[in-house]
């Protein structure tokens, strides 16, 4: 399987996703200005993986003697939405106020490992809501590739075909960014699961037309109350899926839950560069001087949400301020 991140002795290697699915190529960063850039320009991306890239920052900042404040609050800025940003600075943190430097590299082994293993689980306890043959509606890309490893939502739909072999996987191709055609596609064809690409305006058609079975995405930060943040275009999926009486499941790990948050209207969302919406393949497609928005997430309420599938089990939008953090 792919592995989009790779530790190896004071190096950290990053399959740079902007390259992708033409080139694989690593990007190796062995300091803190080189993870900081990697994190903001998006060649990591993935709320799991941004985390995890981010407690290797922190170790590099520290280990290269930088002011540990300033280490944090310039990895915490890079990228607002994704709590698991924050969750793993938090554990760097705690770790290096506990145990001093020492330790860090190891805390950040242990974010990278555990990030794997999580998957895996909250992967397991989502296939036993599929009994196989399902047509699967995606968006964005939630695998391997935003993760340390196996992925979520993604992650479900692996483990759904590994135990049936009869899956199909609509995937949004997911504007600006591509996450879905570029990411989610490539790697469903590296586990040779059936697919189709569709355009992101082609979702409604589908479901009206009786073609999709359930839908399953990610998240990049969710509230106590079950609202949840993710890929701008999630909210409409949601919306659509409601209408049409499709079954709409979020998969995220414990470390996307912001128990600080009493409902999703104090989430953060992110606006990107709006050159990201001009530009498609290096051509511009919108006229100069005009107006363009970029918003790169959206928030879903939780009344949308069928359940959440957690590495500690399935739960309903009522129940996540009751999960215990570790
Ligand atoms: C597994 S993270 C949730 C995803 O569905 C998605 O929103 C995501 O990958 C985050 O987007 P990105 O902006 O590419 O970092």
């Amino acid at each position: 399987m792919i592995r989009p991140i790779i530790y190896d002795n004071n190096i950290l290697k990053l399959l740079d996703q902007r390259k992708l699915p033409s080139e694989q190529i690593y990007c190796e960063c062995s300091d803190f200005d080189s993870i900081v850039e990697a994190i903001r320009s998006m060649k990591v991306r993935g709320a799991p993986a941004i985390g995890v890239a981010a407690a290797f920052g922190f170790y590099f900042g520290i280990r290269d003697g930088l002011n540990a404040d300033k280490v944090y609050s310039k990895l915490f800025d890079t990228r607002p939405t994704a709590v698991n940003l924050k969750w793993g600075l938090d554990r760097m943190k705690e770790s290096f106020e506990k145990y001093g430097e020492n330790y860090l590299e190891k805390t950040a082994i242990e974010i990278f490992d555990e990030d794997v293993k999580t998957n895996k689980k909250l992967s397991s306890h989502g296939a036993s809501l599929f009994k196989g043959g399902e047509n699967i509606l995606t968006h964005c890309n939630a695998g391997a590739l935003a993760t340390a490893g196996y992925g979520t939502a993604l992650g479900v739909i692996r483990s759904v075909f590994y135990k049936t072999k009869n899956i199909h996987v609509y995937v949004d191709e997911t504007r600006p960014f591509f996450q879905g055609s570029r990411l989610t596609s490539f790697e469903l064809r590296e586990e040779g699961i059936e697919h189709t690409v569709i355009c992101d305006n082609m979702a409604g058609f589908l479901m009206n037309s009786g073609i999709v079975d359930k839908v399953i995405v990610g998240a990049d930060r969710i509230a106590c109350n079950g609202d949840a943040a993710n890929k701008i275009g999630t909210y409409q999926l949601a919306v659509l899926s409601g209408f049409h009486n499709i079954p709409f499941y979020i998969a995220a790990p414990v470390s996307s839950i912001d128990f600080s948050l009493k409902s999703g209207e104090e989430i953060p969302i992110e606006y990107r560069d709006v050159n990201e919406v001009a530009y498609c393949g290096g051509s511009r497609i919108v006229p100069e001087g005009i107006d363009i928005l970029n918003p790169a997430f959206d928030v879903t309420p939780h009344n949308l949400i069928t359940a959440f599938i957690t590495e500690k089990g399935v739960f309903q939008s009522e129940d996540i301020k009751n999960i215990q953090r570790r």
